[in-house]
């Protein structure tokens, strides 16, 4: 990212004292991450003894917990996806007692990275929680491009198989564009066919599917009764799996969207102006209250660690947005953990439930 985007840390002792006691905590779970180091540093533009946007004033410390009172709304991802699960769980009972078919969904993982094992471990709990079946494929650090491309195929023929992804990221000999073009277009519930993220760009053409991370987003937007119409909105980040779709999405749904990536001018500025702003860069704390307008709705895909010595895992999982801050200047903000990274495999299910009953022309 350009230089001006900093790295900063909400220090948990301030986010402690600082969250209402009303909202829920958040347990992480245990997977294991990439470890990006962020050494108790505070988000800069607002320090802890810090005043209510309304009463900038010379408080003393001793008030700060009055004048410190988050505002924003809780988009609450994990609360929303569990009542996704339970939707599906209807379906996928309905379609099994009319038509004697269970949706499956086939997952390929590749090495041996703890974070992609932990996330494929929870996808399949989730399709045995909604009666989903699953299918798994371990292969080693070591194996060929040749070798995933065979089980894709296998899969591609399967009829029990309605939906299949490939844990990403791959290991680095192999290449992702080759492997994700070898899934088919009807079965490739993670959206990311050429094919399927070419229609999302077009006016007038359909995906078969969206990609989980992106759509959990839309979908949160519009659980909460949240207006993207006319809307301002920025989506920092382009990645293909996040960036690229959600700023597509929210294109789709009427809003005005600007990227903000490593070589924009001004990012600060830019995302200044969101009514909307989606950040999927992956790194810990970037967004900084002085960069969010007043009554912003913000969606943080980052899910990033940073040291605490005071967790059990000797680390915590932070947004790309610094929540403190941002808490007291948006109207509606996504927490991490427990807000987008559940609505990912929520998103997941549906689209294999969706591969499903396409394919067997269930309504
Ligand atoms: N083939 C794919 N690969 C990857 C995708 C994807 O959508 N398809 N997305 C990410 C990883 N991912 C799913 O695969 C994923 C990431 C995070 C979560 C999640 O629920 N996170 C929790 C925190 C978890 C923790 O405590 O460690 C949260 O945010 O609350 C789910 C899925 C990259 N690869």
């Amino acid at each position: 990212m350009a230089s001006s985007m900093k790295f900063t840390d909400c220090s948990p002792s301030a986010i402690v004292r600082l969250v209402p006691s009303t909202r829920t905590r958040l347990r992480s779970s245990d997977s294991a991450v990439l470890f990006h180091r962020v050494l108790g540093r505070s988000c800069p533009a607002y320090p802890r003894t810090f005043v209510s946007r309304s009463s900038i004033s010379t408080l003393p410390v001793i008030s700060a917990s009055i004048s410190t009172e988050a505002t924003a709304q809780v988009i609450d991802g994990k609360l929303v996806a569990k009542q996704i699960r339970e939707e599906i769980t209807a379906e996928v009972s309905r379609m099994k007692d009319a038509i004697g078919v269970v949706p499956g969904l086939a997952v390929i993982l590749v090495g041996d990275r703890k974070d992609s094992a932990t996330y494929v471990r929870n996808k399949k709990k989730a399709c045995e929680s909604v009666g989903i079946k699953s299918f798994e494929v371990n292969l080693p650090e070591n194996a060929t491009e040749q070798e995933v491309l065979k089980h894709i195929s296998d899969f591609n023929d399967d009829p029990s198989v309605h939906g299949i992804l490939v844990q990403l990221p791959l290991p680095k000999h192999m290449n992702e564009q080759n492997v994700l073009h070898a899934v088919s277009i009807e079965k490739d519930v993670d959206g990311f066919h050429p094919l399927n993220i070419g229609r999302l760009a077009m006016r007038g053409e359909e995906p078969l599917f969206v990609p989980c991370t992106p759509k959990g987003c839309i979908e949160l937007l519009h659980r909460y009764n949240i207006s993207i119409k006319g809307k301002r909105a920025v989506v920092i980040g382009r990645s293909n799996i996040v960036g690229t779709p959600a700023a597509l999405l929210l294109q789709r749904e009427d809003a005005t969207v600007s990227v903000v990536h490593s070589r924009t001018k001004d990012p600060e500025e830019l995302t200044r102006q969101a009514d909307i702003i989606i950040s999927a860069v992956g790194k810990a704390n970037m967004v900084e209250g002085s960069w969010i307008k007043p009554g912003a709705v913000i969606i943080d895909v980052g899910i990033n660690p940073v040291e605490d010595a005071s967790s059990p895992r000797g680390y915590r999982l932070v947004g790309d947005v610094c929540y403190e801050e941002a808490s007291k200047i948006a109207s509606a903000i996504t927490p991490v953990p427990g807000g987008v990274g559940p609505m990912t495999i929520a998103m997941l299910l549906s689209n294999t439930l969706t591969a499903a009953k396409r394919t067997h022309n269930f309504q």
